[in-house]
């Protein structure tokens, strides 16, 4: 199968918190693939690094964080090599970013409209009047009803889900080849959700930006990805199209969030389940496989080696870091658990 060109790539990507004089790795060898014009989901539980991942493409970590290897690459530039100013340039206009807290991003103090126009004539050099007119018609695609109106408020004047299509609506304007959008409707609900993630498609449609969806739910995932990596204990454990990880999934941790979701466990027959344990905590992940500890299927050699992304199946996209993918036969875990051996004696 023909893949579409990458436009953000991150290789073997470590991060890492001090604490005191310990550094404590909270993300450990990640390997990412970013297509262009693609929703890529990164999925999974509190904790796992996932906004991390995020902040870390942008270099904004939160104190004490620290990218300690790797490489990230926006369009085979290393962003790692960046100095502060051309980093600078680089967020907003070539990579944005949408919180869940639009707060984040809004000024209290100043108005809408002055907020969205500024940035628009400072990022794409546009006359305030065609700013203005860019400004209105984003907002209207975002589903806000009178626009004009809605630059005059203030950022407090708005409901929760309103700030959040500001918010997206500015993010998407200034046509980013990548958004980062980490939560960025967790917090509103579910019907407000929905319409959100459908005009930001629409957007995202229109203007080909890849996007990399960070998000704890699966179905929020699927309405809107291409693809999906799923992230465990500060790395990918499987990868690949909405389709591939849903009707073929591969690995363990996975199959746990996807019988966690109640219409899916029913319509595959299968009994709603929590996957036991706690993911590990910060400087914490196990040397092995990060899952091994909460895997029914663990053997020795899981908790020994780290199992590394490897194709799964016949899609050269989707691939599992597991020793004992579920799609395997019993043969293919014979073969392997016997191999393993010898080359363990
Ligand atoms: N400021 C910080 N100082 C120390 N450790 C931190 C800090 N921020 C995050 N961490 C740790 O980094 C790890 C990854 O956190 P991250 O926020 O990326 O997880 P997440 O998958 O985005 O979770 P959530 O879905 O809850 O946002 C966690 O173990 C977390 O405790």
């Amino acid at each position: 199968m023909k893949r579409t060109e990458t436009i953000l790539k991150i290789s073997d990507l470590q991060v890492a918190f001090e604490r005191g004089k310990r550094s404590l790795p909270v993300i450990e060898g990640l390997n990412l693939e970013l297509l262009r014009g693609k929703v890529l989901g990164l999925v999974g539980e509190s904790g796992c690094g996932k906004s991390m991942t995020a902040l870390s493409v942008l270099r904004l970590l939160p104190s004490g964080g620290r990218i300690t290897g790797g490489e990230i690459l926006l369009d085979n530039e290393n962003l790692l090599e960046l100095s502060k100013g051309e980093m600078r340039r680089i967020r907003g206009k070539r990579i944005g970013m949408i919180f869940q807290d639009p707060n984040s991003a809004l000024n209290p103090v100043r108005r809408v409209g002055s907020q969205f126009i500024e940035t628009l004539q400072t990022h794409l050099s546009l006359e305030r009047p065609k700013a203005k007119m860019m400004a209105e018609s984003m907002l209207s695609t975002l589903g806000l009803s009178g626009p004009e109106r809605l630059m005059r408020c203030y950022p407090f004047q708005l409901s929760g889900g309103m700030r959040q299509r500001v918010m997206i609506a500015l993010a998407l304007s200034l046509q980013p080849d990548v958004l980062l959008a980490d939560e960025p409707t967790t917090a509103l609900d579910v019907t407000v959700q929905a319409q959100i993630l459908a005009e930001m498609k629409k957007l995202q449609d229109q203007f080909k930006t890849a996007i990399l969806l960070v998000s704890h739910n699966l179905g929020v995932i699927a309405q809107l990805c291409d693809e999906v990596a799923v992230m465990y204990g500060g790395t990918i454990v499987e990868t690949g199209t909405v389709e591939a990880l849903f009707t073929q999934t591969a690995h363990p941790y996975t199959q746990g969030l996807l019988y966690a979701i109640p219409h899916l466990y029913k319509s595959r027959g299968q009994t709603l389940s929590i996957i036991k344990g706690q993911p590990p905590e910060a400087g914490r992940i196990p040397q092995g496989c990060p899952f091994a500890p909460r895997c029914g299927a663990a053997l020795e050699i899981c908790r020994r080696s780290r199992p590394t992304l490897q194709q799964t199946g016949d899609d050269p996209g989707h691939q599992r870091a597991c020793h004992f993918p579920l799609t395997w036969t019993a043969k293919q875990h014979t073969a392997q658990s016997l191999s393993r051996k010898v080359v363990s004696s």
